[in-house]
């Protein structure tokens, strides 16, 4: 029903079936077009599909270029310009297809018996260099029936969140496989994963990234090598047990190696990815971004958007290498000089730029961008940012017919002794009316190491649309404020991060339009773990919503599919060094002290916080007498919010509003 007040409705959860996805913008070499994907979700067969479109640089209506009822993805443009190479899975499994600019229908490159998962063309545009567990080129006569559906595991590292089922004991490795005619041959084999392959300018050689340390079934390395891509015994370029290394690219004359990364693999995700650099040769490499104290990553979240995940671009001189940077809830496209030097600032503002690509002379750059209010459009610009055009406006008629609440970008003083100013977001309900006091919902990020920032978030609008105030913070340990802020939270998971929170709500609260006695906490992953956290040691709010949570640390360390190693990092040590750490940080030791209504929404097959997490807290609750509910989406994984069927996107939403509707 629309507000007589704007003639706009109300935001409802299955309002996700009506915002459209835009990602992977990918500029054509001459700088004509663009390529972008395009996804939906699919409420009647209750799933996504998605689309490659084309619009000109110059303007004018995107048009749909792929319609097969699938998935199509990763679409990246032949060196001449004349074809794209895309993921589909319209035959099953993701396979790479070709399809002519000049029209037609698309044809099957690949018929792997196992889904391709990246590739990527050689420079003279007759090679495609493919990700994939095959064994074979050739397709399977007919799928194998396994001879038992009993599983033997024999790896610490068994399984992975999002995967159906336990891993394989299949490698990825990187095949080469000729677009026009001629057997595809295998360029790397053996124990190992590959991944990310990248040519030389020549076509000689791919680098790709690999651990190839002895001891890599027991650590985090991730190392950079290369290899000729007729085959052969791959060379080292940047490896060890320092090496934390990803997405390698070559400079236009091949001299060096750019890449992502750090040197402390353990820490995994508590470290600012930066920027390097190494002679294609191989040796020591230097960072570009050591004085910037951001990442060159995008560490935003969000529940509204696709992404590729883009890896640095060098321009075509050579001057440049441009970058993502991640920066107080915006993610920035800079260009960093390749010789080091100040960073430049290329797309920057109130938004994330969600991914990029430049036109093979190097004049002009494609991203797709989110900013609050508008999930996701692409944009088209010069390479140093000037002359920005939007190229489509996707969901500009959807958002024409509801109300969204505008988030006020604030900075709020901590509780903890320091008083540090956090930043943060607020939302006012919609119909917000001076003089009235509202409940207010506090939503708390994952990660630890990740942030929340200037992009669309459905949870948070649909909050704002049910009459809630919403705010969402950074506190420390989040991404976004440089290395020192972000490894605060280390050993001190709770303890370090719950001052911010709690200080934040006492300054909303100090606004005058909130009721104090009418306060909601709810947050995902780590911020599931928060939420239990905070209800662990006060009493202040009236409902919570913990989701795909972390209740017990001890367990946590060897059920999670981030690996022993994360637990190691984060806490310090290994639970049966460290039990009373272990105890003391864990959110179920607080059970007895938890007293706020609980809502507990789980995956079944979440393997990065486990159902066992949500199992442990439910139990001992209920045993305690508490008012607790155990909401279980069965057949979804970790990702639920963001990527798990729709169906079970508009239900958790729904249980979220019931519960917060009951207790707030
Ligand atoms: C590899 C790694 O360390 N990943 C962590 C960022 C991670 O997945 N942490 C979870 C406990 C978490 O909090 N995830 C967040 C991002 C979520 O919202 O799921």
């Amino acid at each position: 029903m629309a507000e007589e007040r704007t003639g706009k409705r109300r935001l409802a959860p299955e309002d996700i079936y009506e915002i459209a996805l835009v990602s992977d913008a990918q500029i054509s070499p001459d700088g004509q077009r663009v390529a972008f994907v395009r996804t939906v979700l699919d409420r009647e067969r209750n799933d996504y599909r998605s689309s490659i479109w084309l619009v000109d640089v110059a303007g004018g209506e995107p048009v749909r270029f792929t319609t097969a009822d699938a998935r199509d993805s990763f679409p990246r443009w032949s060196p001449r310009g004349d074809r794209l190479a895309f993921l589909s899975n319209r035959s099953g499994k993701d396979q790479v297809w070709l399809i002519s600019l000049g029209g037609g229908e698309a044809q099957q490159l690949t018929r792997f018996p196992e889904p391709v998962t990246h590739f990527a063309w050689s420079p003279d545009g007759t090679t495609l260099a493919v990700v994939t567990k095959a064994e074979t080129a050739e397709p399977p006569e007919k799928e194998p029936e396994p001879e038992t559906d009993v599983v033997r595991i024999t790896r610490i590292r068994y399984r992975s969140d999002g995967t159906p089922g336990f891993l394989d004991e299949k490698r990825s490795h990187i095949w080469c496989v000729p677009v026009d005619g001629g057997r595809p041959w295998q360029v790397t084999s053996g124990d190992f994963d590959e991944s990310w392959p990248a040519w030389s300018p020549s076509g000689h050689e791919i680098a790709f990234v690999s651990n190839r340390t002895p001891d890599r079934e027991y650590n985090t390395v991730s190392e950079i090598w290369a290899v000729r891509a007729s085959g052969g015994e791959p060379r080292p370029v940047a490896t060890g047990d320092a090496a934390y290394f990803f997405k390698p690219v070559w400079s236009p004359d091949g001299t060096v190696l750019a890449f992502t990364g750090h040197r402390e693999p353990f820490a995994g995700s508590s470290r600012n990815h930066q920027l390097w650099a190494v002679a294609a040769g191989g040796g020591e490499p230097a960072s570009l971004t050591s004085a910037l104290d951001r990442s060159v990553e995008d560490e935003v979240l969000t529940d509204t958007a696709a992404s590729s995940k883009p890896g640095p671009i060098w321009a075509p001189d050579g001057r440049w290498i441009y970058t993502q940077v991640s920066d107080q809830g915006n993610v920035h496209l800079y260009r960093i000089p390749a010789g080091g030097g100040e960073p430049q600032l290329v797309v920057g503002g109130r938004r994330r730029v969600v991914d990029f690509s430049l036109s093979a002379d190097g004049s002009l750059i494609a991203c797709t961008v989110s900013e609050p209010l508008n999930p996701c459009d692409v944009i088209v610009c010069s390479a140093d940012g000037s002359g920005e055009r939007r190229l489509t406006r996707v969901n500009e008629e959807f958002f024409a017919t509801v109300e969204l609440s505008e988030p006020e970008e604030v900075w709020l003083p901590s509780a903890s002794e320091d008083r540090r100013p956090i930043h943060a977001w607020i939302m006012k309900p919609i119909g917000f009316r001076e003089g009235v006091r509202y409940p207010l919902v506090l939503e708390i990020h994952g990660g630890p190491h990740a942030m929340y920032g200037n992009v669309y978030f459905h949870e948070f609008q649909l909050l704002a649309a049910q009459g809630y105030a919403v705010l969402y913070t950074n506190p420390r340990g989040s991404q976004g404020y440089g290395q020192q802020f972000l490894s605060c939270t280390r050993g001190a998971w709770g303890e370090a991060d719950m001052p911010d929170l709690m200080g934040a709500v006492d300054a909303v609260i100090e606004r005058g339009y909130i009721d104090p006695s009418r306060l909601g906490v709810t947050g995902g992953s780590y911020g599931g773990f928060m939420t239990n956290w905070v209800i662990g040691h006060t009493d202040r709010f009236k409902a919570a919503v913990t989701q795909r949570c972390v209740s017990n640390l001890a367990s946590f360390y060897g059920t999670s599919d981030i690996g022993f190693h994360f637990g190691e990092h984060e806490i310090g040590g290994t639970p049966w060094e460290q039990p009373e750490l272990y105890r003391r940080l864990s959110p179920l030791t607080y059970a007895p002290q938890m007293k706020t209504p609980l809502l507990i929404l789980h995956s079944e097959q979440d393997y990065r916080c486990p159902i066992e997490q949500a199992e442990q807290l439910y139990v001992w609750l209920k045993k305690l007498g508490r008012t607790v509910e155990f909401v279980r989406f069965p057949d979804e994984s970790h990702g639920l919010s963001r990527s798990g069927k729709p169906k079970h996107r508009v239900e958790r939403l729904q249980h979220i509003l019931r519960w917060f509707a009951e207790y707030l």
